[in-house]
C-alpha cells in the first residue's frame, strides 16, 4: 500500500455536479464566468440539483418552494436563545441548529428520492433564516421573519438588518452566492458524501459538512483574511507585515489552493466586486491593502489568492459581521452539498479507504498491576 498525504490528486468518485479542468470551473458544464455574470442564485440551485438550467415556470416554482419553507420551527428559535450567544462562533451555532432541525422533520430518516428532494428544499430555504436569526438574537434583537416576495439574496440581507437592501448590495451578494455554490470534491463536500454514503440522513450530511467548512484551511479562511486586514490596518503597513510573515514562514490566509496552482478563477470576480463596493462605501483602503498583499505575496512566493481572499472585503463592504463570513459561505455551499448528497444516494457505495499502518510492532499485553 502507498499513501498520498491529504489524498492529493486522488480521484475518489465520479460526479456531474461541477468540474475543475485546466483551471476552468464549471457547474454542470456551465462556466463560472458565465454564471457569475448572468445567473441568479436560485437558477444555480436548480442547475446543480437538476443538471440543466430552469425554464421560467420551473424557476418560479423553485422560488415559491424556497419561500414556502423559509420559516424555521419556533423550537429552534427557543433553543438558539439558550445558546451562550455571545461566546460561541456562529458556525458552531449553525452546526448545532442544523442538526436540531432534523429533529423537527418527521421525514428526516425517510430515504425515498422524493423525500430527500423535499429535505433539500427545506434545508436550502431554512439555512439563511437560521444564520440571520442567530445574528439578530446575539445582538439582543428580535429575529426578522423571511419575506416571501424577496429573492434569496435580498431576503438574506433583509433578515439580517430588517431593512430592504439596495439593489447594488443584492446583486453583489447574489454573485458571491453563485461563486461559492459548488466546488467539486472540496473537503466539506467530501465529508458530506462520506457521511451519507453510510446511508445516514441528509441532515447528518449537512451537519458534517458545516463542521468541515468551519476550519481556517477551508471556509474559515475568509474570516481569517479580514482579521489579517484589520491587523495590518493601512496600505503602508502591508509590506512590513507580509515580509515578516514570509520570514517567519507563516501562512497568509486566502492564498494557495490544493487544485488551482495557476489561480482561482473565482478570485477575479470578487476582486472586481471588492473594488466597486469599497469605492461606494468610501473605504477603498480594504481593496488597496488586498491588492498590495496580493501583488507582494504572489511575486515573492508565487502563491495566488483563492476565493476567500477578496470575498473578505466584499462582505465587509456589505456591512456583514466578520464572523458571519463563513456561515454565508455555508448558506451558498449548502446547494452544492445537497447536489452531491443526492448524487451519492443515487449511485451509492460505502466510502471506506484504507490506512497504511505505521504504529508499533506486535505487543504483548501486560496486566495493569505489572505496568
Ligand atoms: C474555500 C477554500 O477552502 S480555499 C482555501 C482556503 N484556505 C486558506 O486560504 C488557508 C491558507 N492556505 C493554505 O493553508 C493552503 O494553501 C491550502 C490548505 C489551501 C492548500 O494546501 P495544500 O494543497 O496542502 O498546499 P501545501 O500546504 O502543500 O502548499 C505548498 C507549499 O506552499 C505553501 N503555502 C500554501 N499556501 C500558503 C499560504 N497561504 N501561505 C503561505 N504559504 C503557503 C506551503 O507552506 C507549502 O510550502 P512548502 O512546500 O515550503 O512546505
Ligand atoms: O476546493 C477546495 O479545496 C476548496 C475550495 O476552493 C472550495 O471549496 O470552494
Amino acid at each position: 500500500m502507498s499513501t498520498t498525504r491529504g489524498l492529493e490528486g486522488i480521484v475518489a468518485t465520479t460526479s456531474s455536479v461541477s468540474s475543475i479542468i485546466d483551471n476552468v470551473l464549471t457547474y454542470q458544464g456551465y462556466e463560472i464566468d458565465d454564471l457569475a455574470e448572468h445567473a441568479s442564485f436560485e437558477e444555480v440551485v436548480f442547475l446543480l440539483w437538476n443538471g440543466r438550467l430552469p425554464k421560467e415556470s420551473e424557476l418560479e416554482n423553485l422560488k415559491a418552494q424556497l419561500a414556502e419553507h423559509s420559516d424555521i420551527p419556533s423550537e429552534i428559535i427557543e433553543q438558539m436563545k439558550s445558546y451562550p450567544l455571545n461566546s460561541i462562533h456562529p458556525m458552531a451555532a449553525l452546526r448545532t441548529a442544523i442538526s436540531s432541525l432534523g429533529l423537527y422533520d418527521a421525514e428526516a430518516d425517510v430515504m425515498e428520492e422524493e423525500a430527500n428532494q423535499l429535505k433539500a428544499i427545506k434545508l436550502q430555504a431554512k439555512i439563511p433564516t437560521i444564520v440571520t436569526t442567530f445574528s439578530r438574537l446575539r445582538e439582543g434583537k428580535e429575529p426578522v421573519s423571511p419575506r416571501k416576495d424577496l429573492g434569496f439574496a435580498a431576503n438574506f440581507l433583509y433578515m439580517l438588518t430588517g431593512e430592504e437592501p439596495e439593489e447594488i448590495s443584492v446583486n453583489a451578494f447574489n454573485k458571491a452566492l453563485v461563486l461559492h455554490a459548488d466546488h467539486e470534491l472540496n473537503a466539506s463536500t467530501f465529508t458530506a458524501r462520506v457521511c451519507v454514503a453510510t446511508l445516514s440522513d441528509v441532515y447528518s450530511g449537512i451537519t458534517a459538512a458545516i463542521g468541515a467548512l468551519k476550519g481556517p484551511l477551508h471556509g474559515g479562511a475568509n474570516e481569517a483574511v479580514m482579521k489579517m486586514l484589520n491587523e495590518i490596518g493601512s496600505v503602508e503597513n502591508v509590506e512590513p507585515y507580509i515580509r515578516k510573515a514570509i520570514d517567519n514562514k507563516e501562512k497568509i490566509m486566502g492564498f494557495g489552493h490544493r487544485v488551482y496552482k495557476n489561480g482561482d478563477p473565482r478570485a477575479k470576480h470578487l476582486k472586481e466586486m471588492s473594488k466597486k463596493l469599497t469605492e461606494i462605501t468610501g473605504e477603498s483602503k480594504w481593496y488597496e491593502m488586498s491588492v498590495k498583499i496580493d501583488e507582494l505575496f504572489t511575486s515573492e512566493k508565487g502563491i495566488l489568492p483563492n476565493v476567500d481572499f477578496y470575498s473578505a472585503s466584499v462582505y465587509h463592504s456589505l456591512g456583514i459581521d466578520h464572523d458571519l463570513f463563513t456561515p454565508i459561505f455555508a448558506v451558498s455551499r449548502t446547494s452544492g452539498w445537497l447536489a452531491h448528497i443526492l448524487e451519492q444516494y443515487s449511485n451509492n457505495r460505502l466510502i471506506r479507504p484504507r490506512a497504511e499502518y505505521n504504529g508499533p510492532g506486535k505487543q504483548v499485553y501486560i496486566p495493569l498491576e505489572k505496568r
